[in-house]
């Protein structure tokens, strides 16, 4: 049966007159509502492992702004916790987890089937999702890329540079092929019971690719983001899968075919013209609006949302964000990015 879901018709790879439209960070701190059921779950974790306190603040934005398709609320940083990392949040600074270093860190690290034991409640949030969305609302799933949550596993943190986990590729190699390969199976069980659980699509958040060069992309970006897109769709045929390889720039062209990705998304450092070019002729595409325009707003926002339209409307597109919307944000703006999108007609 053809669907009707904008966003898989997009992912498809048709081409629609207006392209459907989420946001990364939907439900966030930019939002007064999440902000009181954060308050009510206690802290960060508690909120992602409450299965109905997380699908009221998925439903949030969808209730605000009635965008195409809800994105899971979870965390990267829970697979991390499930193989038994120690894992908490330090308020205005981000998160924290016990570090990872050398082969004696890999081989601690609970089996890849162990876990559902800790991520049991988000699949339970997703069937709540899935009997209260909208009948036109996709379900996202999602999960780190194994490079992206290895970064955080080996420094214990968030990093600016990545200098820990590029210490240990260039140092330990073998432990540090260990530890990815282990995230790279880890995340194709928990993607793969998120679908059972009635997720429609998987997101892939790569967000420290662009730290990765040439032969370490492709090694450490492209190559587990094929293999989880392989075991996918060997079992899940039809389940489409975004990949997301924030700043790769060059390393975008060709990501679609390289990964099997039915969709690429773009963060903001390049051209939406360039990858119309580049990228978009390869399959879907998603992104690119800068998120510093959901704080400042005004008609600079109305001109890059409608140059992003144009430029990606030959094309099968979703309109997103370059990156996720920021904590300071102001909810108006995001209601005018959504008219200005809905309201667009290519020139
Ligand atoms: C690197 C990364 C993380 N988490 C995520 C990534 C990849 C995407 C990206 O690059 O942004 C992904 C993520 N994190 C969250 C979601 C939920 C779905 C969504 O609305 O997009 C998703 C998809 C909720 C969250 N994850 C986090 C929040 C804020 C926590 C709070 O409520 O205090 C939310 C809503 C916390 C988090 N989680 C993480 C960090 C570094 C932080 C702290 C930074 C910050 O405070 O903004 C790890």
């Amino acid at each position: 049966m053809m669907t009707t879901k904008t966003i898989l018709r997009a992912l498809a790879g048709e081409t629609l007159p207006t392209p459907p439209i989420w946001m990364m960070r939907q439900a966030g701190r930019y939002l007064p509502e999440y902000k009181a059921t954060r308050a009510q779950a206690g802290d960060f974790l508690s909120l992602c492992y409450n299965p109905d306190l997380a699908a009221e603040v998925t439903l949030q934005p969808i209730r605000r702004y009635g965008f195409d398709a809800a994105i899971l609320f979870a965390d990267i940083l829970l697979v991390p916790q499930a193989l038994g990392a120690d894992l908490w949040f330090v308020t205005g600074e981000g998160p924290r987890l016990s570090t990872l270093t050398d082969k004696a860190g890999v081989a601690a690290l609970k089996p890849v089937d162990a876990v559902h034991d800790t991520l049991n409640p988000v699949y339970e949030t997703i069937r709540i999702l899935r009997r209260e969305l909208p009948a036109e609302t996709t379900l996202i799933g999602f999960a780190g890329a194994p490079w992206t949550v290895a970064t955080y596993m080996i420094a214990g943190r968030g990093t600016p540079d990545q200098a820990p986990a590029h210490a240990m590729r260039e140092g330990a190699p073998a432990a540090f092929d260990a530890l990815i390969d282990r995230i790279t199976l880890a995340t194709i069980e928990y993607l793969s019971a998120q679908i059972d659980a009635g997720a429609e699509v998987v997101k892939i958040f790569d967000s420290w690719a662009g730290s990765l060069k040439g032969a370490a992309f492709d090694r450490y970006a492209t190559e587990p983001a094929r293999r989880i897109t392989e075991a996918l769709k060997a079992r899940h045929p039809g389940i489409p899968v975004i990949a997301f390889p924030r700043e790769a720039g060059d390393k975008y062209i060709g990501f679609h075919a390289a990964t099997g990705a039915d969709c690429v998304a773009l963060d903001n450092s390049v051209a939406p013209e360039w990858a119309a070019e580049k990228v978009q002729v390869d399959g879907c595409v998603q992104g690119n609006l800068a998120s510093r325009h959901m704080v400042t707003g005004g008609q600079a926002l109305v001109d890059d949302t409608l140059r992003i339209c144009q430029a990606f409307s030959n094309g099968p597109h979703i309109f997103n964000l370059g990156h996720g919307i920021t904590p300071d944000a102001d909810p108006e703006n995001v209601a005018l990015m959504i008219d200005t999108v809905r309201n667009f007609k290519r020139a």
